[in-house]
């Protein structure tokens, strides 16, 4: 039995994060006692195949607007809200993925499954772009310096929900209410978000090496 992780291709930054998963497979097969492989998805029968999904970056308007108008809204919306598939949001994929937005609403019919309110480019324009290092050792063991690359990208203003969804990085930023940005979280065991682009992280596959073991291996045998 092979493990599928897909990666939503509607639009956006796709195929970095099939590299970063194709990376980890050649890599560290040897740590993994499942058998994976990754696949772009674009339609229903793609994503029937998968036991995760991966949701990139890019625009989270366009990326709505094409899963509606090509009639595979629903059939994502089943998928995401399925507790036996594994789920990861990267930048515009924790916007879609949100229950709400602060602004710019009315542009994203949402997957309404993440219950947490997000603010859209809370950084300001592409031009505030950057990459900084991290230390996220608190969640992924000895991760103490990753790159991390925001691309106006949001922040998770409020979690709705605390007892279903835990924060896992906080920036020492502030936003106007005195609060550091929250810039990763997830939601119970099997959803993962983070505003920032860790498939960016040119040669560094441990977020990815990290999704995997956590997610996608332990909700697959949580179900089996
Ligand atoms: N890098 C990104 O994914 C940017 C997200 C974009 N600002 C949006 O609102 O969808």
């Amino acid at each position: 039995m092979t493990i599928v992780i897909g990666v939503l291709a509607l639009q956006g930054a796709f195929i970095e994060h099939v590299r970063h998963v194709e990376r980890c497979i050649v890599e560290n097969k040897d740590q993994y006692n499942e058998k994976l492989s990754v696949i772009t998805v674009r339609d229903k029968d793609q994503l029937a195949g998968c036991n995760a999904l991966v949701i990139p970056g890019g625009e989270s308007t366009s990326m709505s607007l094409i899963a509606q108008r090509t009639g595979f809204y629903s059939d994502l919306y089943n998928f995401v809200h399925d507790p036996k598939k594994t789920i990861w949001g990267t930048c515009a994929g924790l916007i879609f993925l949100s229950q709400q937005l602060s602004n710019e609403a009315k542009l994203v019919k949402t997957l309404d499954l993440l219950k947490v309110k997000v603010k859209r480019n809370a950084f300001g324009r592409q031009a505030q772009s950057f990459t900084q290092t991290y230390d996220f050792s608190s969640f992924i063991p000895n991760c103490n310096d990753f790159p991390a690359t925001f691309i106006r990208a949001p922040v998770i203003e409020k979690i709705l929900d605390p007892k279903e969804v835990q924060v896992l990085c906080k920036l020492e930023e502030k936003d106007n209410s005195g609060q550091g940005l929250i810039v990763a979280a997830k939601q119970n065991d099997n959803i993962l978000v983070t505003s920032f682009h860790p498939e960016l992280a040119e040669t560094d596959i441990r977020f990815h090496d990290w999704f995997i073991k956590e997610f996608v291996l332990k909700n697959f045998n949580r179900y089996k």
